[in-house]
C-alpha cells in the first residue's frame, strides 16, 4: 500500500497524444496534415512510424516535440501539455550536417547542448566525453565535425541527444544519409543505447525492414491527411541480429504486413 493508496504508475505513458490536428500552408494552398492522430508510448518503448510519402510523418514529429502548435488534440509528455519545446525531449534529424554547429569541436557541440542542465562544467564534461565514448567516438573529441564521416556526424548527433538526458529521443530519418553498412551498424548502436540509457524512442522510417527490426510497436500511418490505421507489436528477441532476425519468419510476417498496409493507401 502506499500513502495515497494508489498503485505506483510505474507503466504510465510517457507520451499520449490525442486527437491531434494540424493545418500547414497559407490561404488556398493551406493543407490538412495531421487528422486526430492518437497513440501513446511506454517508457522505454522504442516505437517506429512508417506511412506513404508525404504523408505528414515530420510534421507529427515537430508537433510531439513543441515546434508546430496543433489546431487541435493535445500531446501530453510525461503527464505535461506540450505547448512548446519540452525539456527531456531531444530530436535526431536526417541532416547531420546542419545539425552540428561547424565552429565548434565535436565535444564542445555535445556541451553546447548541454549548457542549460543544472550540473558543473567538470561533470558536463565527463557526461559528454561518456556519451561520445558510448558511440564510439573517443579520440575524436577535439575534431570539428565535418572532419568526420557522415555516419560519425550523426553518432556526434546521438551522443548529444544522449548527453542532454532526454527521456524522449525524436529521431526524423536519422540513418536515411547514410550508406548501407554503416546504417546496419548504427541501427544495432542505437538499439543498444536506448536500452543502455533507458530512453523511449519514435523513429521515423521510409525503410519498412528497418521500422520492424528497431521496433517494440510500429505505428503504421495513412494518407494524408494522416490518422493512424495500425499499431503492430514486434515480439521479435531482442538483442535482434541481422541475420538471424531478418530470416524470422515472424520478422518476414510483419514485413508483409506492413508493406501491405502502406501498398492500400497508395492505390487508394
Ligand atoms: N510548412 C509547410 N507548409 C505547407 N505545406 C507543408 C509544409 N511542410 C510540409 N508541408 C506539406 O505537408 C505534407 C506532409 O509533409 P511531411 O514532411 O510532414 O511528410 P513526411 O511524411 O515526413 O514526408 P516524406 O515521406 O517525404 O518524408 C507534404 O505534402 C508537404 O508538402
Amino acid at each position: 500500500m502506499f500513502d495515497d493508496g494508489k498503485r505506483p504508475d510505474v507503466m504510465a505513458d510517457i507520451l499520449t497524444v490525442t486527437g491531434l490536428e494540424k493545418s500547414l500552408g497559407k490561404g488556398s494552398e493551406r493543407l490538412k496534415i495531421l487528422s486526430g492522430i492518437e497513440f501513446t508510448a511506454k517508457p522505454g518503448e522504442f516505437l517506429t512510424i512508417v506511412g506513404p510519402s508525404g504523408c505528414g510523418k515530420t510534421t507529427l514529429l515537430m508537433s510531439l516535440a513543441g515546434l508546430y502548435e496543433p489546431d487541435s488534440g493535445q500531446v501530453l509528455f510525461q503527464g505535461h501539455h506540450v505547448s512548446g519545446p519540452p525539456e527531456g525531449l531531444s530530436v535526431v534529424f536526417q541532416d547531420y550536417s546542419r545539425s552540428l554547429l561547424p565552429w565548434k569541436r565535436n565535444l564542445q557541440n555535445v556541451l553546447f547542448a548541454m549548457r542549460r542542465l543544472d550540473m558543473s562544467k567538470a561533470e558536463k564534461e565527463a557526461l559528454a566525453r561518456e556519451m561520445l565514448e558510448a558511440v564510439g567516438l573517443i579520440g575524436f573529441e577535439d575534431r570539428y565535425p565535418w572532419e568526420l564521416s557522415g555516419g560519425m556526424q550523426q553518432r556526434v548527433a546521438i551522443a548529444r541527444a544522449l548527453a542532454t538526458r532526454s527521456k524522449l529521443l525524436l529521431l526524423d530519418e536519422p540513418l536515411a544519409a547514410v550508406d548501407a553498412q554503416t546504417r546496419a551498424d548504427m541501427q544495432d548502436l542505437l538499439l543498444r543505447l536506448a536500452k543502455q540509457f533507458n530512453k523511449t524512442c519514435m523513429l521515423v522510417t521510409h525503410d519498412v525492414e528497418e521500422a520492424v527490426y528497431m521496433a517494440d510497436r510500429i505505428v503504421v500511418l495513412s494518407n494524408r491527411p494522416t490518422r493512424v490505421v495500425e499499431e503492430i507489436e514486434v515480439p521479435l528477441a531482442k538483442p535482434r541480429d541481422h541475420l538471424a532476425t531478418r530470416e524470422d519468419p515472424e520478422f518476414l510476417r510483419i514485413r508483409h504486413e506492413v508493406i501491405e498496409r502502406i501498398r492500400s493507401f497508395k492505390q487508394s
